[in-house]
């Protein structure tokens, strides 16, 4: 038996960050960026209003207050859009729209609502500061200056400056394909009503929505039977567009393993059993050429889901170039509402329901229990060492509806 640190040190070992590619900016969101990119144009652009209102020169309207507007001939409108230069000259006003460039010589917009509105003159009854308004070209971001650096995770916020900036096209770390198989004779695909002795194999649309929640691009292969040859050739044709490969069941001690059976002979996949519940029996090793990692998960689902949160996706996330900072992952201190068994020997991952910072066991803890996996937010962590949970011990635990997607 390896604790569960020896098999994650282990595949995080083995598992390398992706090459660079090229990619669009709608593509590169929740990648990482490879190379540190500059602004190619400054932002803002030009100077320009950050109101609606009138461009002024603020000399012009000193002592102006609500009671003693000043009134000043309004010569031009100025739209956001405008491409025209113009230039204001001392004593006139220009109408301006909120993002349109300031006419040169400008130095402030009054509001529209501190003036009467007017079209030919208007009526302005406040006195402005020098560049109350006003947005000036490059207090941003200046042309040439390093915007983003390698290794920043591009979201929303990070994509826009992007392109604001100049950049259409960025080099970033890709997505790690993953391709999901699952296997077993007993499996039916999902919409399928399973006969006797038969399940739908939900394992693959788990792990498929768990590999999009960490930012991986998920390939679900269909369940695959317990039978050496059809295994081969699956993973033999899924080799060519997986970066990672993940399988479920087949790794334990059942006369029909075929997992193990078949990925004990080839590449480097070794097969341990980690002190862990749920979620003992684990294989990983890399495969072909490539060196395609391969993940073999317990059958079991939620064997198989707490597998993929503890070792598949701090690898994925090293694939993408996010490395973990700490181990345990992303995990976030609570306290025990409730007591409840564990088994000492082995690293428990008990699902928790969630009360602000208190957490309780979320009905079940068969591995099977799907319906108690749904009910839960997180999975607590009891060390090994533990043999109970008592009412008050602090615990971390897992958000189970977390996403790595910005
Ligand atoms: N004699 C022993 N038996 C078992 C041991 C052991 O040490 N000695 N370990 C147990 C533990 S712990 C686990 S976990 C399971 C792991 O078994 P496998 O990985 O070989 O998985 P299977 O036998 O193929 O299936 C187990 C279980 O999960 C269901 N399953 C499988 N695939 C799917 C799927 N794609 N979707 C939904 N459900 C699936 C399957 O029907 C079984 O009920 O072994 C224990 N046994
Ligand atoms: O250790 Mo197995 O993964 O519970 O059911």
């Amino acid at each position: 038996m390896i604790s569960v640190e020896e098999h994650l040190g282990r595949i995080l070992q083995a598992v390398r960050q992706l090459p660079p590619t090229e990619s669009g900016l709608l593509e590169a969101q929740g990648c990482v960026l490879a190379e540190d990119v500059t602004a190619s144009v400054q932002l803002p652009g030009f100077t320009n209003s950050a109101m609606d209102g009138y461009a002024v020169h603020a000399a012009d309207l000193e002592g102006a207050s609500e009671d003693d507007p000043v009134v000043l001939p309004v010569v031009a409108d100025i739209a956001a859009g405008n491409t025209n230069a113009l230039t204001l000259a001392p004593g006139q006003t220009m109408r301006i729209m909120t993002g349109a460039p300031l006419p040169q010589g400008a130095d402030a917009v009054v509001p529209v609502e501190l003036t009467d509105g007017g079209v030919a003159k208007v009526a302005l009854h406040a006195a402005p500061a020098v560049g109350q308004h006003v947005r000036e070209a490059g207090e941003d971001v200046r042309a040439g200056e390093v915007i983003l650096r390698a290794g920043a995770l591009l979201g929303p916020g990070q994509v826009a400056l992007l392109a604001a900036a100049g950049t259409a096209r960025v080099r970033v770390v890709p997505k790690p394909r993953v391709v999901v198989l699952s296997t077993g004779d007993e499996l039916v695909e999902p919409g399928r009503e399973p006969g006797f002795g038969q399940v739908v194999d939900s394992n693959s649309v788990m792990l498929v929505a768990a590999a999009r929640a960490v930012g991986a691009t998920p390939h679900r292969v269909g369940g695959v039977p317990d039978d050496a040859r059809q295994l081969t050739e699956a993973l033999e044709a899924q080799l060519q567009r997986a970066d990672a490969i993940i399988t479920t069941g087949g790794v334990s001690m059942g006369a029909f393993d075929t997992v193990k059976e078949v990925l004990s002979k080839v590449g480097t996949v070794q097969f341990d059993k980690v002190a862990m519940r749920p979620g003992m029996p684990q294989g990983f090793g890399v495969l072909g050429a490539a060196q395609v990692p391969v993940f073999t998960l317990p059958g079991n689902p939620v064997s198989a889901l707490v597998s993929f949160h503890v070792f598949v996706a701090p690898a994925l996330r090293a694939m993408a170039g996010r490395p973990e900072k700490a181990w345990p992952p992303g995990f976030v201190p609570a306290t025990a509402a409730a007591s409840w068994p564990s088994v000492e020997g082995k690293m428990e991952f008990t699902r928790v329901v969630l009360d602000g910072d208190r957490v309780r066991p979320a009905g079940g803890q068969g591995s099977h229990m799907l319906g108690a996996l749904a009910a839960a937010d997180a999975l607590a962590v009891v060390p090994p060492e533990m043999a109970r949970v008592e009412e008050g011990d602090e615990l971390l635990c897992l958000p189970l509806l977390g996403t790595d997607a910005p």
